[in-house]
C-alpha cells in the first residue's frame, strides 16, 4: 500500500489549499480564493467559465440566493479579476464598497462538491470560499476521495510532568487529532479520582485572551479561574482545545474583530464571514476525556452546546458548574450576545 489513502490526501488537500493549489473535487477544480496566485487563476479561467463556491452564509449578506441552502454557486463575470473574488469572499470592505452584485448564482447541476469544497477551505482556516473550474485534474493534483474516511480518534503523543503555579502536580499530555490535525492538550492538575466525577473544563484556545490578556472576551480569566477551582478541589482535567476563534483560526477571527469595530456583534461578525456562529466540534473533548479514563464529571460551563455533547457522547454530567468571571466594560456586549443569541447560561 504505497499510494496516498483517503484520509493522507484529505490531509493533503488541506494543505494545498493554503499553498494556493488547487484541489479535484468531483469533475472540478477549485482553489481557494484566499491563497490563489493571479497566474493560476488565469490559467484556471483558460480552461473554462468560473464558479466560485461561498458559504450560504456569505451569501446572505450578498444578497445572492443561495439555491443550494447552505452553500451557493456564483457564476464569476467574465472580466471579474483576483480584486472581484476577494471583495465577494471577504467582507472587510461591505461598508466601504456594498455594491458587488448584483450577483447571479448557479441553480442547477450537483451542488455537493462545492459543500466539500467550502467545508475544505474552512477547516484549512481560509476564508471560506473557493473558485473551480470544470476540468480534470492535472498531474500533481490531489483528488479528493469521494468518501471521506472517519477520522481516527486522537492519539496522544506524549506527556509529562509540569509544576504549576497552582498545583505542584501538574501532567500535560499531548493529542493528535487525525492525519496532520490539530494538537490538544489534557492537563492534569492535582491528583484526578476516577472513582468520582471529574472537575473538567473544556477550554477553547483565544490566544489574544489567554495569552495577551485582551479585555474583549472572558476567556483569559475564566482559564485562571478553572485552574485555580480544580487545584482548590484538589484535583481536576482541563482540557485546552485548539478551536481558535470558535474554530476558525486566528486569522479569521481578528477578521471577525475588525468587523466587530465596525459594528456587528461576534454572531453578525462570523456570518458575514461565511462562517456558522461556532464552528467548534465539541466531540474531540469526550474522546480525550475517554482517553484519559473519564466518564463523569463536574463541567465548568455556561455554554449548553457542551453539555449536550458530553451527554450525547456518552460522559455523564453530573454537575453544571457555572463560570463567570472576567467581566470588564471591553466585554459586556460580547457576554450579552453570548447569553441572547448563543443561549448561554447565568
Ligand atoms: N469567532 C470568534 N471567536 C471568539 C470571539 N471571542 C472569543 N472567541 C473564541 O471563543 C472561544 C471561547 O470559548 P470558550 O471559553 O470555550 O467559551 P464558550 O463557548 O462561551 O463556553 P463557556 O466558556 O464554557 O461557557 C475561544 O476559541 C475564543 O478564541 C469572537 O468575537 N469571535
Ligand atoms: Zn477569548
Amino acid at each position: 500500500m504505497l499510494e496516498p489513502q483517503p484520509a493522507e490526501l484529505l490531509a493533503r488537500a488541506r494543505g494545498d489549499l493554503r499553498v494556493g493549489l488547487p484541489v479535484a473535487i468531483g469533475d472540478w477544480l477549485m482553489a481557494s480564493v484566499e491563497t490563489i496566485r493571479p497566474e493560476r487563476l488565469a490559467a484556471m479561467r483558460a480552461a473554462g467559465p468560473l464558479v466560485m463556491g461561498v458559504s450560504g452564509r456569505r451569501a446572505a449578506t450578498l444578497k445572492a440566493r443561495a439555491y443550494d441552502g447552505d452553500i451557493a454557486r456564483i457564476a464569476v463575470p467574465e472580466g471579474a479579476d483576483a480584486a472581484w473574488l476577494r471583495a465577494v469572499a471577504d467582507p472587510a470592505d461591505d461598508l466601504r464598497m456594498p455594491m458587488k452584485g448584483p450577483l447571479s448564482t448557479l441553480r442547477n447541476g450537483d451542488a455537493d462538491p462545492w459543500r466539500r469544497g467550502v467545508a475544505l477551505a474552512k477547516t484549512a482556516q481560509l476564508l471560506p470560499a473557493v473558485i473551480g473550474v470544470a476540468a480534470a485534474p492535472p498531474p500533481g493534483i490531489t483528488v479528493l476521495p469521494a468518501d471521506l474516511p472517519l477520522e481516527p480518534p486522537p492519539d496522544e503523543v506524549a506527556a509529562a510532568r509540569v509544576p504549576l503555579a497552582v498545583h505542584r502536580a501538574g501532567r500535560v499530555h499531548v493529542f493528535r487529532e487525525g492525519l496532520a490535525g490539530e494538537e490538544h492538550y489534557a492537563i492534569e492538575i492535582g491528583r484526578v479520582d476516577r472513582a468520582a466525577p471529574v472537575l473538567v473544563r473544556l477550554h477553547s484556545a483565544c490566544f489574544t485572551g489567554d495569552v495577551l490578556g485582551s479585555l474583549k472576551c472572558d476567556c483569559g480569566p475564566q482559564l485562571h479561574a478553572a485552574m485555580a477551582a480544580m487545584a482548590g478541589a484538589g484535583g481536576g482535567m482541563l482540557l485546552y482545545l485548539n478551536q481558535e476563534g470558535r474554530g476558525i483560526g486566528l486569522a479569521n477571527k481578528m477578521r471577525a474583530y475588525d468587523l466587530q469595530d465596525q459594528g456587528f456583534d461576534t454572531v453578525e461578525a462570523n456570518h458575514r464571514l461565511g462562517f456558522e456562529d461556532d464552528e467548534r466540534d465539541f466531540r474531540i473533548g469526550a474522546a480525550l476525556l475517554r482517553r484519559m479514563g473519564i466518564g463523569s464529571v463536574r463541567l465548568m460551563t455556561n455554554n449548553p452546546r457542551k453539555l449536550q455533547m458530553m451527554e450525547g457522547q456518552g460522559i455523564a454530567v453530573a454537575e453544571r458548574v457555572p463560570l463567570h468571571v472576567g467581566l470588564t466594560p471591553e466585554n459586556a456586549a460580547y457576554l450579552d450576545v453570548k447569553r441572547r443569541k448563543s443561549g448561554h447560561l447565568e
